[in-house]
């Protein structure tokens, strides 16, 4: 009879804590027999009242990319009935489109899971956090609300760089970590290697470590009894004291407006309850509370140690900031510690190609911004291109998403130019000025008053397999990297540390090194601050008239290679004018490199048979139209998409 208890598949698994006899094993299934796990959603509201602060459990997933963070979550959602294991629906908290689209997870998203374990009820809050270094702030900020992590590892893969990156942050944040290691269903799978890694890495210990494979199901569900035997309840929190809430993340809904993702520290809070923001001191009156799960569930009221969502009743995105306090309107109680404030590492220009969508753009912009709170975003002007914003990202896959997302919206409709990092200016007098649009870099006479410049620096960790070691030195070499640290590792990866400048780091540096070692190598870095540097703007001039929008900076032992391919490539993409243009890119007063496009008039009436006199209108109403598409600089007409193809990378 025992027999038929233990499924096939467990041949897989090994003694899991707290399951770690045969004789508990045994209980557990036996239990789940009389005792199901998972908790009918009608009655979802009526026992989530009933169960305790002990038995809550607020976690959070981290990973390397791609170790399976989302897939685990998913299966946690089908085994608690969050989610039908039957439904099409795969990766159910990477809700955003461009999630969905790269198969990566960009925001954090919360969902909670109610689970029947030895007879009593308990509360998870789980958080799906994006494992890429450019989000990192964003699972700092996931981690204040949390008491525990899943430390997942690919079975394949073992530790790579972010996995020793997001240990260290959850470490330093006291969370107890709970070592899985994923993907052992993989011919490729050494899980040895692996808990060798995570015990002389990590200092956990081997027997700790659960199995898993969350793709096809096997042991997951042995995972949460492992979660409510380790990881802590949130004991800090008191439902009896008076309300203060943490604003942990805000999107926006066209139908209720913007919609608080809280994090609720003390008190209660139920619809009608009057609260008062601490940062603002607007005062406003609750509309619904309610549970991710996944989707937005009212519930009669919120209680202390719950991650749960409000609706304020506000449509304005810009009244809602991450990490603000809310707390009982009047009651003047204290706020808590905010988060660490963005601090954009990359900055692009966006501007319409027509002026007249400058409100519409600029109000989706808002919208995207109070989904994500890391982007900075100030109103700019250009000479070639009209008013539009400077945005300001963490690290160049966030500019490049968040870039994503604009253009899924707007499409063409939208000019982004090249990423670049701020530049500090040191001026004789002793003052400092940070540039981070190349078109206002110090040119010229502006340099006379500057003692010199300094550009941002990352120490870059990175690790790969031994064989790729000179390589990947070379690469780093050619990128102005400077060597810290060199280890061989037992697993026989190497493991090198660079001090790298920030705009070599965003031009693509991932991807090359990931080419140079066949994919293998991974990557992850912090900032370095800045040091004392070689550059200069490069300008580019058509007629004579600069191209503020198409400025660049950069170390001076680029300049000339750069130059020489920027005007190629503008000519390319200027193509058909109706007089002879001179494109020249300029350096420190000089000219570097030049282009001539001839003169050459377009007749797009040309192959028509003159009687065709509607076909003619359409002809050229249709080349008026393009017209209005032109920006002009100088003399010279520029197209929306002559520049769209210039600034996109080749
Ligand atoms: N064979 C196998 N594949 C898995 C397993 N878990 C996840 N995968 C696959 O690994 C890939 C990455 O999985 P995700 O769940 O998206 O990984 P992630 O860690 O959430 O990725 P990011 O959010 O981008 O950091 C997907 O193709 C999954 O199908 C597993 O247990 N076995």
């Amino acid at each position: 009879m025992f027999r038929r208890l233990v499924p096939r598949q467990t041949r897989f698994w090994r003694p899991i804590r707290p399951l770690s006899s045969t004789r508990e094993y045994l209980d557990y299934q036996l239990d789940k027999v009389n005792n199901p796990i998972r908790v009918p959603k009608d009655q979802l509201a009526e026992r989530m009242a009933k169960i305790p602060l002990k038995n809550y459990r607020n976690f959070i997933i981290v990973a390397h990319v791609d170790h399976g963070k989302s897939t685990l979550s998913d299966r946690l959602l089908e085994i608690t009935g969050v989610v039908d294991p039957n439904s099409q629906n795969k990766q159910v908290l990477d809700k955003l489109d461009v999630e969905k689209e790269r198969g990566i997870t960009v925001k954090a998203q919360t969902v909670s899971m109610m689970y029947h374990y030895k007879g009593e009820d308990y509360l998870f809050h789980l958080v799906d956090s994006p494992g890429h270094v450019d989000f990192r702030l964003e699972v700092s900020r996931s981690y204040a609300s949390c008491q525990g992590a899943l430390l997942l590892v690919d079975a394949s893969e073992g530790i790579k760089a972010q996995t020793v990156a997001n240990f260290y942050l959850a470490y330093s944040m006291d969370l107890k970590l709970l070592p899985v290691i994923n993907k052992i269903d993989l011919d490729t799978a050494n899980v040895p290697r692996a808990e060798e890694q995570i015990e002389s890495t990590f200092e956990l210990p081997a027997r700790d470590v659960v199995h898993v494979s969350a793709k096809t199901g096997l042991n997951v569900e042995y995972l949460l009894p492992s979660i409510i035997e380790k990881i802590d309840p949130p004991m800090h929190c008191d439902s009896s004291a008076s309300l203060r809430a943490q604003i942990v993340d805000s999107w926006y809904d066209p139908y209720v407006g913007v919609i608080l993702l809280v994090n609720m520290v003390d008190g209660t809070i139920k619809k009608g309850t009057k609260i008062e923001s601490c940062r603002t001191r607007t005062k406003y009156e609750v509309k619904e509370v309610g549970i991710m799960y996944p989707e937005r569930t009212p519930m009669p009221q919120l209680v202390a140690g719950q991650v749960a969502y409000i609706i304020p009743g506000f449509k304005d995105p810009n009244e809602a900031f991450v990490g603000d306090t809310l707390i009982l309107a009047g009651s003047g109680a204290e706020p808590l510690e905010g988060f660490e404030e963005p601090k954009p590492m990359v900055f692009v220009g966006a501007f319409p190609a027509d002026g007249s969508d400058f409100k519409k753009i600029e109000e989706s912009l808002q919208h995207l911004f109070l989904n994500d709170r890391s982007v900075t975003i100030q109103r700019a002007t250009s000479n070639a291109l009209g008013q539009g914003w400077r945005l300001g990202f963490l690290g160049s896959l966030h500019a490049s998403i968040f870039k994503d997302r604009l253009e899924s919206e707007h499409g063409k409709n939208l000019i982004i130019t090249s990423p670049t990092v701020p530049y500090k200016v040191h001026y004789s007098d002793g003052t400092e000025k940070i540039v981070s649009n190349p078109d206002e870099f110090p040119d010229g006479v502006q340099k006379q008053k500057i003692k010199f410049f300094s550009e941002p620096y990352v120490e870059a960790l990175m690790t790969f397999p031994g064989e790729y070691t000179g390589t990947v030195m070379s690469l780093c070499d050619s990128h102005r990297g400077e060597q810290v640290d060199l280890q061989y590792l037992s697993s026989g990866q190497t493991l090198i540390k660079y001090l790298l400048p920030t705009s070599q780091l965003i031009d693509d540096f991932f991807g090359k090194l990931k080419s140079a070692t066949r994919g293998y190598a991974s990557l992850d870095y912090e900032d370095h601050g800045y040091r004392p540097s070689d550059i200069h703007k490069l300008e580019l001039l058509v007629n004579g008239h600069g191209v503020d929008a198409l400025s660049t900076v950069m170390h001076r032992s680029q300049i000339e290679k750069t130059a020489r391919k920027a005007v190629v490539r503008l000519k390319e993409f200027l193509k058909i004018q109706q007089f002879e243009v001179v494109i020249q890119a300029k350096a420190n007063n000089k000219i570097i490199a030049r282009e001539t496009i001839k003169a050459r008039r377009k007749d797009v009436l040309a192959k028509l048979h003159a009687a065709d006199i509607t076909r003619r209108k359409k002809l050229l109403v249709r080349q008026k139209e393009g017209k209005k598409a032109l920006k002009s600089v100088g003399q010279v007409n520029i197209s929306t998409d002559a520049y769209q193809s210039f600034l996109r990378k080749d």
